[in-house]
């Protein structure tokens, strides 16, 4: 699992190692961590041409630390200096190891540079950078980003919010991203993930000093130990039966991938509820699902007796009478997956305050919405959602008091009092028809398995990302295909379990 701390939380940690190390320690550690990953990215260091971007604070001062290791080794190092003053110390080294320091004033032999350099190290700014970035540093990533070298970032991608991804204006976009002490969340959650490249972690020491993350991003290994395994006693009901309440006459696809996904994914068995011609459909797909033809409002079907969890509202209609079934289904006792039109009614569209049963249920209530869905819940603008993902999504955990998935280029998942989840997987080719249904009925097959709603959710969230990816090798991707790929991620995580 790697963990990922707040910029707040770094400093009071920093400040709590400085005062036990020698000084200038801390710098030489992340100096030395960040030579090192340069060097790996050079085909021979000796006679590689280097340049470094150096703001004025300590970011710069790594950049120039390690440019100087890399000019002892025989680097030709450069240092582009985006202000006046640069980190005293670093400059001295950098100087004394042979390199050279110049003003950027934009012009063009400075462009020449960079273009002609091997690899570029961004030092603009770091943990310290406060909003989009200022000229000249917003023309220093925008020409480094440009620049056929490999790029590396010191600690965050310059123009990267180092807590909340976000990228308000020009940043640099990193090949490798070298962080110190501990991750930043906005290393893991776009915009700002997919600036930073592969990211690599440099150890300073800063470990005893952390508390608990902010957020966490599980690996492989994390996700097999989550996965539920069948046991050998058990039989379809108790490992888990899912109460399905997706599709109506218009959308019966919804119905059909929300089945599929629980299915593909393991379960005892679904117990579909809905209309004779969607649970037609359902059934000439999925034979093994069991359809309720029962009035959908009736609660005899909804009792933990009958269904461990229930997933509600894939391309189920937004009517009064769908209102209806989403109070009956949230007043039950079973823990409930409320997706796509369920999510519409919960904002007030015809259902009234079903949102304060939210917080009013005690079972187990997660909501999987995209953006456009998540700006409607809290009412704020959808390209605020997408800027910062993370507080969005626990701001309507916290509204709501239940688990919240907010899907998208980065899945990010909340739960009130508990670290956000970044999830690991999934690819663009993702973002057609149909994938969200395949999502919640996944997801919704683990919660009938017993897990919390925020393990169900990460386990979820998870395997959907693999599965895209093993589907076709790269090629696109359709919602069905999904389907099939499902139990290809299902052995794969599960072949990583700890034996
Ligand atoms: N504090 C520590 O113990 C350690 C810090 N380290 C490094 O120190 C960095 C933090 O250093 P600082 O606190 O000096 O901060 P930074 O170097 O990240 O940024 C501060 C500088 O950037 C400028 N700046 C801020 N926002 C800007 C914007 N939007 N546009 C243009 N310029 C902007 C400020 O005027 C200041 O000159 C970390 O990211 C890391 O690289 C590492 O050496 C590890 C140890
Ligand atoms: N750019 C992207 N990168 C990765 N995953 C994406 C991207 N866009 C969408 N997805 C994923 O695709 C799925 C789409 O779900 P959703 O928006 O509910 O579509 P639908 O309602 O058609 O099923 C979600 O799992 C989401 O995380
Ligand atoms: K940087």
């Amino acid at each position: 699992m790697h963990s990922a701390h707040t910029v707040s939380v770094v400093r009071e940690a920093e400040r709590a190692l400085m005062a036990r190390v020698p000084e200038g320690a801390l710098m030489r550690r992340a100096a030395a961590g960040l030579a090192a990953e340069c060097a790996g990215l050079l085909p021979r260091v000796y006679g590689a041409g280097v340049v470094l971007l150096v703001g004025g604070g300590d970011n710069g001062g790594d950049a120039l630390y390690a440019g100087a290791l890399l000019a002892s080794r025989g680097a030709s190092v450069r240092a582009l200096a985006a202000g006046r003053t640069v980190h005293e110390g670093g400059a001295d080294a950098l100087r004394a190891a042979g390199g050279r320091i110049l003003p950027f004033a934009g012009g063009a032999a400075e462009e020449a540079a960079l273009f002609d350099a091997d690899l570029v190290v961004d030092g603009l700014v770091g943990i310290g950078g406060r909003g989009g970035l200022r000229e000249p540093h917003a023309a220093l990533a925008v020409l480094a980003s440009n620049a056929p070298a490999r790029v590396v970032a010191v600690d965050v991608p310059s123009g990267v919010d180092a807590d909340t991804g976000e990228v308000a204006g020009p940043a640099v976009r990193a090949d490798t991203t070298v962080t110190f002490g501990t991750h930043k969340p906005g290393l893991f959650v776009d915009p700002g993930a997919e600036r930073a490249g592969r990211v690599r972690l440099v150890d300073i020491g800063l470990g005893p000093e952390l508390p608990g993350p902010a957020l966490v991003r599980p690996q492989a290994v994390d996700i097999a130990a989550l996965l539920p395994a069948p046991g050998a006693e058990q039989d379809k009901y108790r490992r888990g039966v899912l109460g399905v309440r997706a599709g109506s006459d218009p959308y019966r696809g919804a119905a059909v991938l929300c089945v599929g996904g629980a299915l593909r994914t393991g379960v005892g068995m679904v117990r579909f509820g809905g209309g004779r011609g969607v649970a037609d459909q359902v059934i000439g797909r999925w034979p093994e699902a069991v359809a309720d033809l029962r009035d959908p409002q009736s609660s005899t079907d909804l009792s933990p007796g009958r269904v461990a969890a229930v997933v509600i509202g894939p391309g189920r209609g937004t009517h009064p009478a769908n209102a209806d079934e989403l109070r009956a289904v949230l007043d039950s006792e079973v823990p409930v997956l409320v997706d796509a039109d369920g999510l519409t009614l919960l904002t007030g569209g015809g259902g009234g305050p079903l949102s304060a049963l939210l917080r009013e249920r005690a079972p187990q209530t997660l909501l999987t919405p995209h953006a456009g869905e998540l700006s409607r819940l809290l009412d704020v603008d959808r390209v605020d959602v997408e800027a910062r993902r993370l507080e969005h999504a626990a701001r309507a955990a916290d509204r709501f008091g239940c688990t919240v998935l907010l899907k998208g280029s980065t899945t990010v998942i909340a739960h009130p009092g508990a670290p956000a989840v970044a999830n690991p997987t999934g690819t663009p080719l993702l973002a057609t028809a149909g994938t969200g249904d395949v999502l919640s009925g996944a997801v919704g097959a683990l919660m009938a398995s017993g897990l919390p709603a925020r393990e169900a959710a990460t386990c979820g969230a998870y395997l959907h990302g693999r599965a895209a990816s093993l589907a076709r090798g790269g090629a696109p991707i359709s919602a069905s295909d999904l389907l099939d790929a499902l139990p290809l991620a299902v052995a794969e995580v599960a072949r990583g379990r700890a034996v």
